[in-house]
């Protein structure tokens, strides 16, 4: 088991599969970027044996992201290769929903069934203007063919003032209609050109205030020690929930069980934080083994810091130069 001088162990590790994506969500990355090189992104054979490697330190729970993991060529084939290879390992997806509606038997049959879908307005137009493409339909889509098919689908919906505070009232009744969870993201100020500021950034206590106005919730107990960050409220009578993630104003660093690697093989001990170790160099020379993975990972492990310490000493710039897009959320 990998534990920190906090006392955390990490048990969760979130793999991005591809820095590359589909849409262009503006709260993401910049309209103009530079994705990281092919060479330099890590085959599918080294993001196996890295999730070997993450077992056997003890990872149990891996979350397969980007970019948006789809985009990727052979990542339905990698997603089955992975649950045969690494059986036990709880393998989860975080994904834009644009390409997965005709995918969804594919992925109950490689061991995922549960998907985490990022949607942010209940428009189609405003999704247009949030993310650049017209998907709207093709996410409500992936939706349906989700619930329909079994898979576990919570949404994510990153929560920015002007852009999406005015729709509150219709996620709530999403939630409560389609018995899922709909969880409030705090716009966290990640990536040099970030467009996070005061006035855009709605935090989680006056979403909660708001959603109290207009349902009733009970807090709900957190169950699962691999669990998200995510503080989740039952809505009264109905099987649907309300979460709030609190990264800006409420830090559960304290808890974090978490690592990153990066789709260029680059591990993050914290989202926050810039400090990378390069675990393709190992993966990439001839003579490395399992152990020589595991040293990183124990290392990362001792340097995992507290990231709203970071967030509190980042002055006006954002917490880290990253985009999300490489780094995975
Ligand atoms: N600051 C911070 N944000 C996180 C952390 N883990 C996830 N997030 C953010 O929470 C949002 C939702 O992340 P998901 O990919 O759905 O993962 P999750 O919330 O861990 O998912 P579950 O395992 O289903 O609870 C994204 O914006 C992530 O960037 C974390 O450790 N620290
Ligand atoms: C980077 S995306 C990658 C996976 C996939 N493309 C998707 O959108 O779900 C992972 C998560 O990060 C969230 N996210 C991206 N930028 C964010 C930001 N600045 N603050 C908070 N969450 C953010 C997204 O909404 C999504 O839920
Ligand atoms: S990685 Fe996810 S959040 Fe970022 S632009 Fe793509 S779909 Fe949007
Ligand atoms: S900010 Fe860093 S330490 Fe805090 S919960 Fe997120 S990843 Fe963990």
């Amino acid at each position: 088991m990998l534990t920190d001088p906090h006392g955390r162990n990490v048990s969760y590790l979130r793999l991005s599969i591809t820095d590359r994506c589909n849409l262009r969500c503006l709260y993401c990355r910049p309209e103009e970027w530079v994705f990281i090189p092919h060479e330099d992104i890590l085959t599918f054979e080294e993001m196996i044996e890295l999730a070997q490697a993450a077992q056997s330190a003890g990872v149990e729970k891996l979350r397969l992201t980007g970019g948006e993991p789809f985009v990727r060529k052979g990542f339905l084939s990698f997603v089955e290769r992975l649950h045969t290879t690494c059986p036990g390992l709880d393998l989860r997806i975080t994904t834009n929903g644009t390409l997965l509606a005709d995918r969804v038997r594919a992925l109950t049959g490689a061991g995922v069934n549960r998907v985490n879908i990022s949607l942010d307005t209940l428009s189609r137009e405003k999704f247009r203007t949030i993310t650049g493409v017209d998907g709207y339909g093709r996410v409500r889509a992936a939706i349906e063919a989700c619930l329909a098919g079994g898979i576990r689908v919570k949404l994510n919906v990153v929560a920015v003032k002007g852009v999406n505070d005015d729709e509150l009232p219709e996620f709530v009744d999403f939630a409560r209609t389609h018995d899922l969870d709909v969880r409030f993201i705090e716009f966290m100020p990640i990536g040099r050109h970030s467009r996070w500021n005061r006035d855009n950034y709605w935090p989680a206590e006056e979403i909660l205030a708001a959603v109290k106005r207009l349902v009733e919730l009970d807090a709900e107990a957190r169950t699962s020690r691999n669990g998200g960050p995510a503080r989740m409220y039952r809505i009264a009578g109905s099987g649907g929930r309300i979460g709030v993630i609190s990264a800006v104003s409420n830090h559960f660093c304290a808890t974090c069980n978490r690592f990153r690697v990066t789709s260029d093989g680059k591990l993050r001990a914290c989202l926050f934080s810039d400090a990378e170790t390069d675990l393709r160099a190992v993966l990439r020379d001839p003579g490395h083994t399992e152990d020589d993975l595991l040293a990183l990972f124990r290392k990362a492990g001792r340097d995992k810091p507290l990231g709203y310490e970071l967030l509190r000493a980042r002055g006006k710039n954002a917490v880290c130069g990253r985009v999300m897009t490489a780094i995975g959320g």
